[in-house]
């Protein structure tokens, strides 16, 4: 039996894993997988326990939830030595990294993954002195996911950030960014955000950063160059269809090292959650991390 320690949201998506929980473990448990749980109690709770069962020795980590859990969950694993496998198991309202990935959405398929055993390479980002797995971004656009309040997100999934986007377009600013990446000439522009992708699925954009592959230990940069609401709509129109990348208002190049900084406050968004604020550097931790998939 290989054992794995299942660490997951309680209130995460519409509280799923409290109606199938018996089911994941006997199903697991069929498959030779011995499963302890640990249900998270707030916010930085899975961290830690992340990194306890690193300590602890456990074959493998499933991390189930959101994107917000699983951010949690690589910053426990992320600077430990040997960092067993990883599971993500999609629960959330968002699941960008998941959906990236082509991970099952049913509980029945992603516990024959998980049993599969099969794992591939992952790049991680680093940003400051903390990880993210899909994506970081600056402006004031991302400030959109952490307003969401959770309840809100359980109760209404995902129909809670479209409502919030649109509220939250007519009140955009453009912020001043000084930009310094690795093969790239230093920018020093006003832009309305940028984005440092590490796969291709961005809050519900499939097609944003359509070139991002999530083990050629480079990132996508995506950053929108000041306009005004009639530009905004048309390139995200645009970017629907991926059809945004050569536009003359948007800045897109690969890098695996990049330093932002800003003479205004300008607040970073890793995978979905605060991480602090600029200036920052951006570096790509190539194949960090085996997950099954
Ligand atoms: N028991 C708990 N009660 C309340 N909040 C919790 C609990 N456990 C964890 N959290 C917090 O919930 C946050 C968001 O959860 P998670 O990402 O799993 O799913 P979600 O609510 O569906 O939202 P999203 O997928 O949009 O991030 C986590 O970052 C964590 O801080």
């Amino acid at each position: 039996m290989k054992r794995a320690r299942l660490i997951y949201n309680p209130t995460s998506g519409r509280e799923e894993m409290r109606r199938r929980l018996a089911d994941i473990l006997a199903r697991l448990d069929a498959g030779g997988i011995e499963a302890s749980c640990h249900a998270t109690t707030g916010e930085g709770d899975a961290t830690i326990a992340a990194a306890d069962a690193v300590e602890r020795g456990y074959d493998m980590i499933i991390a189930a939830g959101g994107d917000g859990t699983l951010n949690e969950v690589i910053n426990g694993m992320a600077e430990k030595e040997n960092r067993p496998p990883l599971g993500v198991f999609p629960l959330g309202t968002t699941n960008d990294f998941a959906r990236a990935l082509g991970i099952p959405r049913s509980w029945e398929d992603y516990c024959d993954l998980v049993i599969g055993q099969q794992t591939r390479p992952t790049d991680l980002g680093k940003a400051n002195h903390r990880y993210f797995i899909n994506i970081a971004g600056g402006g004031s656009l991302t400030e959109l996911t952490y307003e969401v309040p959770s309840k809100l997100k359980t109760m209404i999934g995902q129909l809670a950030y479209y409502w919030k986007g649109l509220e939250k377009m007519v009140s955009l600013s453009p912020q001043e960014l000084i930009i310094r990446a690795d093969g790239q000439e230093e920018m020093h522009d006003e832009f309305m955000l940028f984005l440092i992708a590490n796969t291709n699925s961005v809050g519900g954009f499939e097609k944003l950063a359509p070139h991002a592959t999530i083990d050629d230990g480079l990132f996508d940069v995506i950053a929108l160059r000041k306009c005004n609401l009639a530009e905004m709509i048309r390139l995200v129109t645009m970017a629907l269809r991926g059809d945004h990348l050569n536009d003359k208002k948007i800045v897109h190049f690969k890098t695996d090292y990049m330093e932002v900084s800003s003479p205004g406050y300008v607040q970073l968004n890793l995978d979905g959650e605060l991480g602090g604020t600029l200036p920052a550097t951006f570096r790509n931790l190539p194949r960090h991390l085996e997950i099954f998939r």
